[in-house]
């Protein structure tokens, strides 16, 4: 094989010129924020030998960091919902400034097989929506385009001319195992022109169950290096591409492994001297007992506690006060140096074994809060461009402190929120008319991404059904009124086959006129101009 015709001078010369770009790449006023644990010279030594395509999804990446800060600088929001349909996407164009892709429906309708939202479809799942929404859009602002262009300057300005580019914000989810699969998905992401997308903290499939036990998260080491290998999968390909920090700490009720010392201050144990979970579960089912009330009469008697609680619990006021001022010293303090401070300040003996409570699949019991989402939040921003704490129900004073403690150490923080599951605003104590300022009083917080996710499951059940039901019903007399009459009478014209304008009809004509020679430029700018 012909080997590269390039001097071992050129070379070197050609890698160090690479390094000086990086360098100047992250110096930019849109890299600034980023801290990497890694350097110019290990990046550019992983590039191509060839300059990598420049993808559309740094063009992306940037046009959606500045509608951001502008949203940061006005104290406004962008208000977008998820969808995996690239027919939806072209409406999107008219009242959202960007597209969200979501997993939970990727997974309930891209996959050979659907499923709840356990984020265990394939890695590439996401991303080869992406690729269809992106040439999709694409694909309208060629056609919307060519058909302004058609027409002469002094009648465009009644034309329609929607900005079809809306940056696609994607579900990147926990990164779908290795760190080379994180790598790969990142990747495939950038090629397929996505514009951001967001990597969470949750255990690869345990991200929600039925059986009322929660999720799983992996310790916030894992999760930095998930981060980390996405942001250095879009250094190597220099990509401007954004990433979305999201921990789904909130409401988790397990850890995968105590590796971090980070962790320890919320993972349980048991402070009663009682027999292994697993060992109790097993006996109990031996004796045909039912699971979930074995579990719970367990949980009863092992008296489940962080360590920090067990302190609390036998210790005298003064002797915790001496424990908290002890601990104040140190930060992220690990379990072994609980136990050293707890036994020179606390005379009664501190019992706390996190192995006890331990799931049959080997997790920990964790015990979230919103201190615990701000440390994770902390330690994931110098890798990502945005943040987000999902979270199960609208705690409107967890909402409050997880932004503004955050803001504490990064004041220009940009955030990201979900209307995500199924809110239930009444129960979280909001009034009428807080729900309708909600995405307003959040943006003055710096939440300039929101999001409903999965209004293409609810929304469009609901109008498919009803629809479904009138057609049966009424035939072609209920479509005519419900939906051909209404469509065709707005201004402009509702988008659909019957609209010249937007079924693609004149772009396929300019490519026949164009390769065929026939022209009907004049004719058909005349005959159609008011059916657009
Ligand atoms: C936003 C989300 O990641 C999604 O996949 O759309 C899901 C939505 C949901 O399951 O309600 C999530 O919030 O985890």
């Amino acid at each position: 094989m012909p080997k590269l015709e390039i001097s071992i001078q050129d070379e070197q010369r050609g890698f160090e010129a690479e390094v000086k770009a990086i360098e100047k790449q992250w110096a930019a006023p849109r890299q600034l924020h980023l801290k990497r644990p890694y350097n110019s010279r290990t990046i550019a030594a992983l590039r191509n030998s060839i300059a990598a395509p420049s993808t559309a999804s740094s063009t992306q990446g940037v046009k959606l960091w500045n509608q951001l800060n502008t949203h940061n600088k006005n104290g406004t929001t962008e208000l977008t919902f998820g969808t995996t349909d690239p027919v939806a996407v072209s409406q999107m164009a008219k009242h959202q400034q960007t597209v969200y892709v979501s997993g939970a429906l990727c997974g309930f309708s891209e996959v050979a097989i659907p499923g709840m939202d356990h984020a265990d479809y394939p890695w590439d799942t996401v991303p080869k929506v992406v690729t269809k929404i992106f040439k999709s859009q694409l694909w309208h602002d060629q056609r919307q385009r060519q058909f302004r262009l058609r027409h002469p300057v002094e009648v465009r300005e009644e034309l329609e001319n929607w900005d079809y580019m809306a940056p696609i914000v994607a579900d990147g989810d926990m990164g779908f195992g290795s760190l080379t699969s994180t790598m790969k998905m990142a990747r495939e992401f950038v090629e397929a022109g996505v514009a951001m997308i967001h990597i969470d903290d949750l255990a690869i499939g345990m991200k929600k169950f039925t059986i009322g036990q929660g999720r799983t998260v992996v310790p916030t080491s894992e999760y930095l290096d998930r981060l980390t290998a996405v942001r250095m999968q879009f250094d190597i390909m220099g990509s401007e591409t954004l990433l979305l920090c999201r921990c789904d700490t909130d409401h988790s009720e397990f850890i995968t492994s105590v590796v971090d010392e980070r962790d320890h201050e919320y993972v349980l144990g048991a402070t009663k001297k009682v027999e292994p979970l697993q060992k109790h579960l097993k006996d109990g089912q031996a004796r045909g007992e039912d699971l979930k009330a074995a579990r719970s009469e367990w949980i009863e008697s092992a008296s489940l506690k962080t360590f920090d609680e067990a302190v609390e619990a036998v210790a005298s006021k003064e002797e915790v006060d001496f424990y908290k001022t002890e601990l104040s010293k140190h930060k992220f303090t690990s379990l072994t140096k609980r136990r050293e401070i707890a036994a020179r300040t606390v005379k009664e003996e501190v019992i706390f074994d996190w192995e006890l409570p331990r799931s049959a699949m080997g997790q920990y019991l964790f015990k979230p809060s919103v201190k615990a989402i701000v440390e994770r939040a902390l330690a994931a921003a110098p890798l990502g461009d945005v943040t987000w704490a999902r979270m199960d129900s609208p705690n409107w004073k967890d909402i409050v402190e997880f932004h503004t403690d955050v803001r504490k150490v990064f004041p220009e923080r940009l955030f990201a929120f979900g209307y995500t599951g199924d809110y239930d605003f009444a129960k979280a104590g909001f009034s009428e008319e807080e729900v309708k300022t909600l995405h307003l009083d959040l943006a003055k917080m710096g939440v300039v991404w929101q999001v409903q996710p999965i209004w293409s499951l609810q929304g469009l059940n609901l109008v498919t059904e009803q629809f479904g039901k009138l057609w049966a019903e009424e035939g072609i007399a209920g479509y005519l009124r419900t939906v051909q009459g209404p469509a065709l009478s707005t201004k402009p014209m509702t988008d659909g086959f019957e609209k010249l304008s937007y079924c693609g009809g004149y772009l396929a004509d300019a490519f026949f006129e164009t390769v065929a020679g026939e022209s009907i430029t004049e004719k058909g700018a005349a005959k159609d101009f008011k059916r657009h």
